[in-house]
């Protein structure tokens, strides 16, 4: 009795907010619903979204604003270019307050002795930049160490026994890298158990979030989901014990004079951001270049030819300077990028009330932009669904694009992503010896092209990749 009194009341509630949010989420002159599936009660659009994410937002990319709903929770998604400068580069949207401020941003009012005045987006991005430079110099410091490391990565995955095996390899790889360039920090065990941590705690987080079935017993899922976050936090301590018993580095820069437990979440944000990212997108860039060789054969002209021009003996040799000038491979990864961002959604939120594209965004109301969703659009791009690495030849920063804020692998603005020259340079390492030292092909033993799962960072599942010496 008790229990089907809540359960009506329940969906009372459901129905109720779901008339209200679409009565205030309106077009602000016009009658007529915003673009979206219509929702159901209690399971709101969970379940289109959990079968396909990226086809499901899709069916609506020509409108600038749809809507959806979780549950009865709405969000909306922009894909209207101005709209999503507005959104990622005017400051008058944040990221939510569970992921923190910028760091950077905290250290340079400290230095400056003011205090946290978080408003002035202008400083905000000067910060973000100046700490995005410390970072690329001590990259380019050691770029040896990078460029042994993904070598070691394309290894493990070479001679890996099958597909789920390259990719648990690659992770672990990767992981093994970056704990090393980013914290000094290195223990096979901790690495191991990160790999695990953050692809479950990934899915955990995306099931939890989309999937209709776990809405009923959403606090087991939390319990799943909280369990993986807690490990991941021993794991953060640890790194952060081995930085403080350690000479100051760029580390204690980015992470600033914030408290102990604001440090931890700055190194547990760099672990997980570095973490899938890259070694899904070398997973992608491998099943994209199995399907163009004559992409790989212009990756090993250029690579050729750097070679030659500054006498280097092998790759293993280059300096970051030789790096940049592979401009051909600069736009492979690019491409890569824009076909498969691992970023799934950036998540914002505006701090008052808004209008965009006609429809006024009460504050507080989560606004998605969807990389893939820009990376696709057919008003943006020509032939959006091909791979052509040309696109970015002349225009380096958003290929044919209209603009920076339709190309966003890396999100824009003061929270764009703090790693993305490491990214760039690991995913070139990667690709230029590949090619020069190995040719591939790839089975996919469900019979179809890998599909994208959606996980923190979308990795291609069903694919199994043969490597063979080259002659
Ligand atoms: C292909 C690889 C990568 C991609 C596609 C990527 C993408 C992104 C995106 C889209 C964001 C912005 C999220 C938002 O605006 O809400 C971000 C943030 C971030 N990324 Fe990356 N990332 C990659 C690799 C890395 C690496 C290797 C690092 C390690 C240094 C890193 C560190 C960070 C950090 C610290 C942030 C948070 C910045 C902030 O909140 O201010 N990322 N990344």
């Amino acid at each position: 009795m008790v229990v089907t009194g809540g359960l009506v009341v329940y969906a009372a509630k459901s129905v109720f907010q779901l008339y209200w949010t679409r009565k205030r989420l309106r077009p602000l002159h016009g009658s007529q619903n915003l673009p979206g599936p219509s929702p159901w009660p209690i399971v709101g659009n969970c379940i289109p979204l959990s079968s396909n994410l990226y086809q499901t937002l899709y069916q609506y990319v020509e409108q600038p604003i749809s809507l959806y709903f979780i549950a009865s929770t709405p969000f909306v998604v922009v894909t209207d270019e101005a709209a999503v400068r507005k959104v990622l580069g005017s400051g008058m949207y944040q990221k939510p307050k569970y992921f923190g401020y910028r760091s950077s941003t905290i250290r340079y009012s400290v230095e400056m002795n003011q205090k946290l005045i978080l408003t002035n987006e202008q400083m905000r991005q000067q910060q973000a930049d100046s700490s995005r430079k410390a970072l690329k110099v001590m990259i380019d410091s050691k770029v040896s160490d990078i460029i042994d490391g993904m070598i070691e990565a394309a290894e493990a995955v070479v001679h890996a026994v099958d597909g789920r095996e390259q990719v648990e390899n690659i992770r672990r790889k990767v992981i093994e890298l970056n704990l090393n360039v980013l914290f000094g920090y290195k223990n096979d065990k901790d690495v191991g158990s990160l790999s695990h941590i953050i692809f479950e705690a990934g899915k955990e987080f995306i099931l939890r979030t989309v999937n209709p079935f776990r809405i009923g017993w959403r606090w087991m899922a939390n319990f799943r989901f909280f369990q993986y976050v807690f490990s991941l936090i021993t794991i953060g301590r640890r790194v952060c014990q081995h930085m403080d018993s350690q000479p100051a580095t760029w580390v204690h820069g980015w992470v600033g004079k914030v408290g102990k437990i604001g440090k931890l979440g700055k190194v547990v944000g760099l672990i997980m951001a570095s973490s899938q990212t890259v070694p899904t997108t070398c997973l992608w860039l491998l099943f994209l270049l199995s399907k163009y060789p004559q992409v790989v054969e212009k990756i090993r002209e250029e690579t050729s030819r750097v070679l030659h021009s500054t006498k280097k003996q092998s790759m293993e040799e280059f300096t970051v300077d030789d790096l940049n000038e592979l401009a051909y491979v600069d736009c492979v990864v690019k491409e890569c990028l824009r076909l498969y961002p691992p970023f799934p959604l950036l998540q914002r939120e505006p701090e008052m009330d808004d209008i965009l594209e006609n429809v006024k965004i009460p504050a507080r109301t989560p606004v998605y932009i969807v990389p893939w969703l820009l990376h696709h659009h057919p008003k943006y791009w020509k032939q959006p669904e091909d791979f052509i690495p040309d696109r970015f030849m002349y225009n380096a920063s958003h290929g044919d694009a209209p603009s920076d804020f339709v190309y966003i692998p890396f999100g824009r603005g003061s929270r764009m992503c703090a790693g993305y020259h490491l990214a760039l340079l690991e995913l070139k390492i990667l690709t230029i010896y590949v090619c020069q030292y190995y040719d591939w092909k790839c089975s996919f033993p469900q019979g179809k092209e890998p599909a994208m799962f959606p996980s923190i960072s979308m990795t291609p599942e069903n694919i199994e990749i043969y490597f063979s010496i080259r002659k």
